[in-house]
């Protein structure tokens, strides 16, 4: 579906849009509240327009749906075979808080499947990107390597990843029933990215998620041999009537 040169040219736009979220990153941040009360600052539009019209150039014949769309484009998803959907800032409250634990999310969606994602983590100069069949890469400072889930030694700690800013009643009582465990707190996508990288095996998200909050953390993990179900054990799918994703699991 996307060839070399084509996914060359994603990845140049997720950092570009990263470049465009730290060049306001030492401002004062202006914030705007959306009518569900979610914080929206200059960074999330920027990113935003960025993502938007560049992706247009790149695929005009493929329609880009992101968080920051208007809820016509949004609701259009349900009937689109292939679209791009986008969180053009992920961790929004992280931005605000300037921990650093903030994402720019662009993935492929072909017939309500992830099949293809990146997640730019533009603090740490770091994309990861992948899907089923694209394998898992992640490039820094140092280049590109291939990522694979590893599987825990039997001995080892279970290493838990959950928000940190959004906790609930649901997600202790899980966690309680997990037994002996260690959870680290991350804000956005990168929970994902950490279960692709081999630093943590579960993300129980017992919380509401919108799917451009997962799509593209899901192929990226996809992609390292990892998987993301519902509760029912399903994989979890794109472009539903509801944009609210049901409670899931990420697991290696
Ligand atoms: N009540 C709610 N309804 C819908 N989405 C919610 C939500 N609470 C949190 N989220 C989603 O969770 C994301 C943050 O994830 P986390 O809590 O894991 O850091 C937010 O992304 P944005 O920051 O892009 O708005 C937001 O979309
Ligand atoms: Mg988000």
């Amino acid at each position: 579906m996307l060839n070399d040169e084509l996914i060359a040219a994603v990845l140049q736009i997720a950092r570009d849009a990263g470049q465009s979220i730290l060049s306001v990153y030492d401002e004062p941040v202006e914030l705007t509240v959306k009518a569900d009360e979610s914080p929206l600052t200059q960074a999330d539009k920027a990113s935003h327009q960025l993502i938007e019209q560049k992706l247009r150039e790149l695929t005009p014949e493929w329609q880009v749906v992101s968080e920051e769309s208007d809820d016509t484009v949004k609701a259009k998803r349900t009937v689109l075979p292939i679209y791009w959907l986008v969180d053009p800032l992920d961790g929004t409250k992280e931005f605000i808080k300037r921990n650093g634990e903030f994402t720019v999310n662009i993935a492929l969606i072909v017939d309500g499947a992830a099949v293809f994602g990146v997640v730019g983590v533009p603090v740490q100069n770091k994309l990861y990107w992948g899907g089923k069949g694209y394998g898992c890469w992640l490039q820094d400072e140092t280049g590109s390597r291939a990522l694979h889930v590893t599987t825990k030694p039997e001995q080892a700690m279970l290493r838990v990843v959950g928000s940190r800013s959004h906790v609930n009643a649901e997600t202790a009582e899980y966690l309680q029933k997990l037994g002996e465990h260690e959870l680290v707190s991350v804000g956005s996508s990168l929970k994902f990215c950490l279960l692709a990288e081999g630093k943590a095996d579960l993300y129980p998200r017992l919380g509401p998620t919108c799917e451009w909050d997962t799509a593209a953390a899901q192929a990226v993990l996809e992609g390292a041999g990892g998987k993301v179900e519902t509760l029912e054990g399903q994989p979890l799918r794109y472009s539903k009537p509801d944009i609210l994703n049901p409670w899931f699991v990420a697991s290696i």
